[in-house]
């Protein structure tokens, strides 16, 4: 089976253009004003306008309140919008209601128990992304998008979903065929991994990413 291939935190036109050269199946952008990969809603409209039919896109928030997530979404109407936060399941069902859009839940893993984590968001999150929980001594971690892996096989523990999850954490083109190996990820998904610094992506680091991707399994 294909694995769907999301490339996030794009931040500039020409990497946009490399990440749907490559054939990137969904295209994320990060409102996350911290965030090296932060994007105004200026730029996210244009880079949205240019994805529209070409990649799904997805809307990375964090912990975004109600008034936030109405700019986004009618500057950008987004496939997808991305809880990267404390969001409950109460939470990600109002948001998906509300603004009339299926929620990705990220779920931060470091161990079994995380992964269980999962189950409360049941039919509330249309997927669940699994990533990595920072280390708590990383001073500089982000909610998301530290270039940090997680234990692949903590996804064999019970409760670990079959279908409807993506990955993420750390996956580079040396190691997204392993984590697909190993967890069956129908969707993975990079951010650092492609990049030359932070929020720089590679266009040469994307291609290689989605080639390895294509072809595991
Ligand atoms: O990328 C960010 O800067 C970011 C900020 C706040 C919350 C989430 C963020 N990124 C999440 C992602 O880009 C991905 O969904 C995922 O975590 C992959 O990140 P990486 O380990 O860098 O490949």
């Amino acid at each position: 089976m294909a694995v769907d291939i999301k490339i996030c935190g794009l931040t500039s036109a020409a990497a946009l253009d490399a990440a749907l050269e490559a054939g990137a199946d969904l295209v994320g952008l990060v409102f996350y004003p911290p965030s090296p990969r932060h994007v105004s809603l200026d730029t996210a409209r244009e880079l949205a306008a240019r994805a529209k039919g070409r990649a799904r896109i997805v809307a990375l928030t964090v912990d975004a309140d109600d008034a936030t997530l109405r700019e986004i979404v009618e500057a950008i109407r987004p496939d997808f919008i991305q809880a990267h936060g404390h969001e409950s399941p109460e939470r990600v069902r109002e948001i998906a209601e509300r603004f009339a859009t299926p929620v990705i839940k990220a779920v931060k893993v470091r161990d079994a128990g995380d992964v269980r984590g999962a189950e409360a968001y049941g039919d509330a999150a249309a997927l669940i992304l699994y990533d990595a929980k920072a280390p708590e001594n990383l001073a500089e971690a982000l909610p998301g998008g530290n270039g940090i892996t997680f234990d692949w096989h903590l996804m064999e523990a019970d409760g670990a979903p079959r279908a409807g999850f993506m990955l993420s954490g750390g996956l580079t083109a040396e190691n997204v065929a392993r984590a697909i190996a190993v967890t069956g990820a129908p969707i993975v998904d990079v951010s650092s991994g492609v990049e030359s610094a932070p929020g720089v992506k590679d266009a040469r680091l994307i291609r290689k990413f989605i080639e390895a991707a294509r072809a595991a399994r």
